[in-house]
């Protein structure tokens, strides 16, 4: 038969068409329709005619083997090139001089001898080879490069592409595609154990593949989809990276710490918002049958310190400007007396009933020398109903707050460390430009100690004449001890007192009511009061006045940051958001204002806005407006007193 064109179909479709490796004797097809002139342009070794079928086929098994032993080898591979046959993994060999002969040029039996870590058997375990024969196989070892027979170098020496993995680029790199095309399959299993002896004319193994034996190990895996699948059995998966977790919440603007403060207070600075919550309480426990030392405040009433007893273990939201979200303990009085926190301020005594809608007389007899009309005109109008406050509620104020803390608080809330220990300070004078906060910080003690917070003001009780202004303050003094624990808060004390020039009738008259309220109200027989007052004008305080307050704290007008909250919380009630850039602006504008005029401020912005009800939402601009209208009033003169009467006077933090 002669060769036309229609015979040249692509060589290496040709040897899966026309030769039966299955068989012993040649195809007829192999014999007769070899293209003429294959023998010189065909490159395949078992296409020469003088090659029978059967040396191809063994041929083909031999380099099936070698192949697989490269493959199995512990010693790194040189790359495919480096072989000299490695074109025949592609199908042709690509040495130009022609195929020596039915034998390779080298022993393939000597690839697999002599070598450690080599498997038993010449095929085994090569059962990768099918699917990604460069990549399958075990590989336990590092390899090292190979000597041009395949066998062991001399010395280990780490190839180039050695990078302590075992899946060097030049091997990870090559996709299915481009690997060459599998051996038949039949030539690939390895030489059937004892027992397992060829039943057809060759290899005649059952079609789902031959079953792992003892001596051969279990073949790996069949390569799948994904990198996983190129690992060996033997070798650890790579670590998944771990998915990126929800985005970090933005940290509130203006939160950075203040300005100005010392190392020591800052480090309490920063606890401020955990540090404080210790004093959240744990809820009051109603009265025992044999008398606790004081009434629940659980019954829902109202106790002046802002709290609405809920019953015990009911958990209470946070209802404080920074405590959004933070759960909260109930809070409520502490149990005064009790073992594990005894309040030697506040002993043991009758319970006193929560007021019901203004004055609750105490189950005993009114004090004695207190008009019983004045007392309950004092409870009704002076204790105070308003929410809780938290530290948190305060901003800024850092270390004025661990002060009050340290020095007032613990001292009041601990037993004495020995008989004989000094009192506790039972009065305390916040001082400071109007609106700074000192009402608002006498509020939060009153919250943190669990008390009856009564309030009344010196202009208030100065109005109505000398007489009727002493009546009311020793009412107030008597209302505060009718109802421990109980904090006394009186705002505007220089209104009370002989040096205030603006020619109120009182203004010194009730100095001395005063003085003897303090005496007899915080003396050895008022426990459980605690007197809070404050002045924007300490120098108005004569001495006797001033040393009746054991403590003496400067309460400053707000710097930046705690400027920036306020305004925040300011403007939310307008609901009005400013962005960063303009809240900067604004904190930067109102240098020295307090709290109560940025409170004015944004106000005046709202009222700028529009009706109420009509009203637009608040801008920038309306608050640029507003800063035409409300400004600072403390002057620099006020603040350098302030800060000297401090430097003189005040208990220093
Ligand atoms: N540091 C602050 N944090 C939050 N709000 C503040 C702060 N300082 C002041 N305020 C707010 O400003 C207003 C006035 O505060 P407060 O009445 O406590 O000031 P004050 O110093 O007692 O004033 P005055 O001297 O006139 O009695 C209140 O609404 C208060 O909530």
């Amino acid at each position: 038969m002669h060769w036309t064109p229609e015979h040249a179909q692509p060589l290496n479709q040709w040897p899966e068409q026309h030769l039966d490796v299955s068989s012993t004797t040649p195809s007829p097809a192999h014999k007769l329709e070899l293209p003429p002139g294959g023998r010189q342009r065909c490159h395949y070794a078992w296409a020469h005619d003088d090659i029978s079928a059967l040396t191809a086929s063994n041929l083909l098994k031999r380099y099936a083997e070698k192949y697989s032993g490269v493959l199995d080898s512990p010693y790194e591979r040189p790359a495919l090139g480096g072989y000299g046959d490695a074109a025949f993994l592609n199908g042709a060999k690509g040495d130009p001089e022609p195929w020596p002969g039915p034998e390779p040029p080298y022993p393939l039996a000597s690839l697999h001898e002599g070598l450690p870590g080599t498997k038993s058997g010449s095929g085994g375990g090569s059962g990768g080879l099918g699917g990604s024969p460069v990549l399958a196989g075990n590989l336990p070892e590092p390899l090292y490069a190979g000597n041009a027979c395949g066998g062991p170098s001399a010395a280990p020496e780490y190839t180039a592409g050695y990078g302590g993995g075992y899946l060097a680029p030049g091997y990870c790199a090559q996709g299915a595609a481009a690997l060459p095309p599998p051996p038949p399959a039949a030539l690939l299993q390895p030489p059937p154990p004892p027992g397992y002896g060829p039943s057809g004319p060759l290899y005649n193994y059952p079609a789902g593949g031959y079953a792992a034996q003892p001596g051969y190990g279990a073949l790996p895996p069949p390569p799948g989809p994904g990198p996983g699948s190129y690992l060996t059995s033997g070798l650890p998966a790579p670590t998944p990276l771990a998915a990126p977790g929800p985005p970090r919440p933005a940290p509130a603007p203006y939160a950075f710490p203040e300005g100005g403060v010392s190392l020591k207070r800052k480090a309490s600075d920063e606890g401020a918002d955990g540090r404080y919550r210790k004093y959240v309480y744990e809820p009051t426990k109603a009265p025992a049958a044999d008398g606790a030392p004081y009434p629940a405040a659980d019954n829902g009433d109202c106790r002046g310190n802002g709290f609405r007893a809920k019953p015990p273990g009911v958990a209470e939201e946070a209802s404080g400007k920074y405590g959004a979200g933070v759960p909260l303990k109930v809070l409520g009085s502490p149990v005064y007396g009790a073992p594990l926190e005894p309040f030697e301020k506040f002993p043991e005594r009758a319970p006193a009933p929560a007021p019901r809608g203004g004055f609750a007389v105490p189950s005993g007899e009114p004090p004695k020398g207190v008009d019983p009309g004045a007392l309950e005109l004092a409870t009704s109008k002076m204790v105070e109903c308003g929410p809780p406050v938290q530290w948190a509620d305060v901003a800024g104020q850092g270390a004025l707050k661990a002060a009050l803390e340290e020095e007032l608080l613990w001292p009041l809330l601990r037993p004495p460390a020995y008989p004989g220990s000094p009192r506790p300070p039972r009065t305390v004078l916040l001082f400071g430009p109007r609106g700074a906060g000192k009402t608002l910080l006498g509020r939060c003690l009153a919250t943190q100690l669990g008390a009856t917070l009564l309030r009344l003001r010196g202009a208030t009780l100065a109005a109505p004449g000398a007489a009727e202004g002493a009546r009311l303050l020793q009412a107030a003094f008597a209302a505060a001890r009718c109802r421990p624990p109980a904090v006394l808060l009186i705002s505007e004390l220089d209104a009370l007192l002989p040096a205030r020039d603006d020619g109120a009738a009182a203004a010194g008259a009730l100095q001395a009511p005063l003085l003897a309220c303090l005496d007899g109200g915080c003396g050895a027989g008022a426990d459980g009061v605690l007197v809070v007052g404050t002045t924007s004008r300490p120098a108005a305080l004569d001495e006797a006045t001033r040393r009746r307050f054991a403590l003496r704290f400067y309460v400053a007008l707000p710097d930046g940051p705690a400027r920036g909250q306020i305004l925040q919380w300011a403007l939310a009630q307008h609901g009005c958001a400013l962005s960063e850039r303009e809240l900067a602006a604004l904190v930067q504008g109102t240098q020295g204002f307090s709290g109560g005029e940025l409170g004015q401020l944004c106000q005046q912005a709202a009222a700028g806005a529009g009706l109420p009800g009509l009203q637009r939402p608040l801008s920038y601009k309306d608050l640029e407006a507003a800063l035409a209208k409300v400004g600072p009033r403390a002057s620099a003169k006020d603040l350098d007193s302030l800060v000297e009467w401090d430097k003189m006077y005040g208990s220093g933090h």
